[in-house]
């Protein structure tokens, strides 16, 4: 058991050739999950759409990321009546183009404090610390408003004041809104959901603040860790490719139409940093196993093991080995590099785009093909799976794709001459610890945005 802090990836990756291609379960024994069964790619669809019933999500993942103990209130999570999914589904994510203008913003200003703003002057930024400090200031902009400040009990109290008094009467939980608020941000947003649930207990201020510190601790680490890898992944690439020449082309390209300002639709528009994101995202997971989730129905679930069928008890965790199907030839030619345009549609790879010269050699094979970085499947699992997978991603990948476009516009970033730092499997966690993930940054002048 406890050699399984050290081998579980490895253990994962036998697995999958011996029994997972072979249409078989196998178990692993993990410290803290005691076992778990590694479902084979070829049932996700079947076992990922059974219902909640019989295969429990929410609690799992609340286990996983330890929400009953940083977030000790059980109506802010695991419980808490879809008030934050609803306020990313139908909020956050449909509100995207009044969130990307204060997002570009709020990135620019993090840069030049990160990252330096002395044209010509090397800097030696952590990749981990200076993602999470770019990534928590940019996303807050969109959590609170614009300018930045500390959001305070007395604030979010004023706050469900006003709401209350925009609604009529004594029963004001029911009562339609009068006049919507011109506040749009995710407080905002937030406090209207818990409004739509009708239990007056959603309204308490420091519940509130508690989803608050939840989207947070849900929405940073995850977006960061994209970020940091999309930057590793570029400074560690042959820089004779031409890979960060051609996003930065592409970006000054596309911020030229749009006058000069990221806009949602100019942010859509970037397909070679869009297909960067997931190629980066497809070779580091942040787990080599994911999508966890425990059988519920007291019955226990029968599943296909091979040509015959086994009964999974009651209690069984299961889980999906995400980075070996991340890995697999079958669906990646060429898995174990980094080909940042695999993804692209193949129309750009024609355009007039000069960096593109030396990139011929896209393993577009019969199965890789155009994807968007936000588009899960059952070769993609980074979002994981199913009527769980993560709400938040197309705001994530907005606020990835202008961190990219904005960095390789505004800075040159120094070749690791001696490779990717690796990431450091503990358990089937992929952790970014234990190495040397320091890039040297120069701020460049963005000629390409002179007309
Ligand atoms: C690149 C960044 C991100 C990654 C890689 C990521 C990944 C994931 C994964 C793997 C899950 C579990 C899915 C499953 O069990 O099937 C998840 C769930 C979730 N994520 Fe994300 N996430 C990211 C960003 C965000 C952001 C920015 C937000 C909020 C704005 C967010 C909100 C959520 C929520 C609320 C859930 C729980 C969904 C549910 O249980 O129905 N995530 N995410």
């Amino acid at each position: 058991m406890l050699r399984s802090v050290v081998s579980t990836q490895q253990w994962v990756f036998e697995g999958y050739v011996k029994y997972s291609k072979r249409n078989t379960y196998f178990t692993i024994p993990i410290l803290d999950r005691v076992r778990m069964m590694i479902i084979p790619q070829s049932q996700l669809r079947v076992i990922y759409g059974l219902p909640e019933t019989v295969l429990d999500a929410v609690n799992t993942n609340a286990t996983l990321i330890q929400s009953p103990w940083t977030i000790w209130d059980h109506k802010v999570a695991p419980n808490d009546n879809n008030i934050l999914a609803n306020t990313i589904r139908n909020r956050i994510t449909k509100n995207l183009a009044v969130l990307t203008p204060q997002i570009a913003v709020e990135l620019e200003r993090g840069f030049r404090r990160e990252w330096g703003h002395s044209i010509g002057q090397w800097k030696t930024i952590h990749a981990w610390d200076s993602s999470m400090n770019l990534i928590a200031g940019a996303a807050n902009s969109a959590f609170y408003g614009l300018p930045l400040s500390t959001i305070t009990l007395p604030e979010i109290q004023k706050r469900l004041h006003d709401a209350a008094r925009r609604r009529d009467g004594s029963n004001y939980l029911e009562a339609p809104c009068k006049n919507p608020s011109d506040q749009e941000d995710a407080l905002q947003w937030c406090i209207e959901e818990s409004y739509a649930t009708g239990d007056p207990d959603h309204l308490d201020p420091m519940r509130i603040a508690l989803r608050l510190v939840y989207l947070n601790d849900i929405s940073t680490h995850s977006t960061s860790f994209t970020a940091a890898n999309v930057i590793l992944d570029l400074a560690s690439s042959d820089p004779s490719l031409g890979y960060i020449k051609a996003l930065r082309e592409e970006s000054a390209r596309v911020l030229k139409e749009a006058d000069g300002s990221w806009t949602r639709q100019a942010v859509s528009e970037l397909k070679l940093i869009d297909s960067t994101i997931r190629e980066s995202m497809r070779m580091s997971p942040f787990n080599s196993i994911g999508v966890p989730r425990t059988v519920i129905e007291p019955h226990g679930i029968t599943v296909q093991q091979g040509n015959s069928t086994m009964k999974l008890p009651q209690g069984t965790i299961i889980g999906v080995p995400v980075a070996p199907i991340q890995y697999d030839e079958k669906f990646y030619p060429n898995a174990k590099e980094f080909h940042p345009f695999r993804f692209a549609p193949d129309a750009m790879l024609h355009r007039d785009i000069s960096s593109l010269h030396n990139i011929s050699e896209n393993p577009k094979g019969s199965v890789t093909r155009e994807k968007a970085s936000v588009m899960i499947d059952e070769s993609f699992l980074h979002f994981g799976f199913g009527k769980h997978a993560c709400p938040g991603r197309f705001f994530a990948m907005n606020e990835v794709k202008i961190f990219v476009a904005h960095m390789v516009l505004h800075y040159d970033i120094e070749h690791l001459v001696e490779g990717r730092p690796k990431l450091k499997p503990i358990l089937w966690l992929n952790a970014p610890i234990m190495g040397n993930f320091n890039v040297r940054v120069r701020k460049r002048d963005p000629v390409e945005l002179r007309s």
